[in-house]
């Protein structure tokens, strides 16, 4: 018998737009079925979500893949932010180490999966392979990012070739200067990623999003697996 829990196998890498500072386009992203919805809790971004939403409104928004994005921040912060902000998962972006997490995950919600960043940049697939590998107990996704001066948000891309030489063993987030053109490049990864992760190049200016061309990639231009 047909049991309804089990959930239909994904076609379609899922979608995260990280950088969100409106609720309106909020509100149109939660209708479009967008599965992540990424809040900036660094206050060097010009996407930083306490100057634009407060911790009150970010609780209210009623969906279950709100993700905050934290760069080398205090333990005590990032568990109230996830309190107060009502967060399904932690996204660190910056240096944050295993032991960092373990303890991390000690104090948050058991429900609350983490995301840790890898950036990439021009270490050689040896070097990343040994960064990801020294993840596995500690968490449930990895995000792959461009390494540059800032820690994101910054539209460059990253050698993708490089995830064919390595052994992915989580589900993973691609990001980096993901846009309508070179998004069709997914198909040439042996691994694909279980979700894509935009920003920058979806932005009329920084958390700003570009909801027609938001639309047109969660409707029409999306690869598939
Ligand atoms: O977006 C930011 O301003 C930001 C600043 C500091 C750390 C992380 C940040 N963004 C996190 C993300 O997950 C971005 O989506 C990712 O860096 C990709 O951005 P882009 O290259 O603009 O597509």
């Amino acid at each position: 018998m047909f049991n309804s829990k089990v959930q239909e196998a994904k076609t379609q890498p899922q979608l995260k737009v990280c950088g969100l500072t409106q609720l309106n386009q909020i509100r149109e992203f939660v209708t479009l079925e967008v599965d992540f919805l990424g809040f900036i809790f660094y206050e060097n971004s010009p996407r930083y979500v306490l100057n634009h939403l407060s911790l009150d409104e970010i609780s209210k928004i009623n969906h279950s893949g709100k993700v905050g994005v934290f760069v080398n921040e205090n333990l005590d912060k990032i568990i109230e932010m996830a309190e107060k902000a009502d967060l399904n998962f932690i996204q660190l972006h910056g240096d944050e180490n295993e032991e960092f997490i373990s303890e991390l995950k000690k104090y948050l919600k058991s429900e609350i999966d983490i995301i840790k960043v890898i950036r990439v940049g021009n270490q050689s697939s040896n070097e990343l392979q040994k960064k990801i590998n020294r993840q596995l107990s500690t968490v449930n996704y990895i995000l792959f990012d461009t390494d540059s001066k800032a820690f994101g948000g910054t539209g460059e891309t990253f050698n993708w070739n490089l995830l064919n030489e390595i052994e992915i063993p989580f589900p993973y987030f691609l990001s980096g200067g993901i846009s309508l053109e070179n998004i069709k490049n997914i198909e040439f990864l042996n691994q694909k990623p279980f979700a894509i992760d935009i920003n920058s190049k979806f932005e009329i200016e920084p958390g700003n999003k570009d909801v027609e061309k938001i639309k047109k990639l969660q409707i029409n231009e999306k690869p598939p697996l």
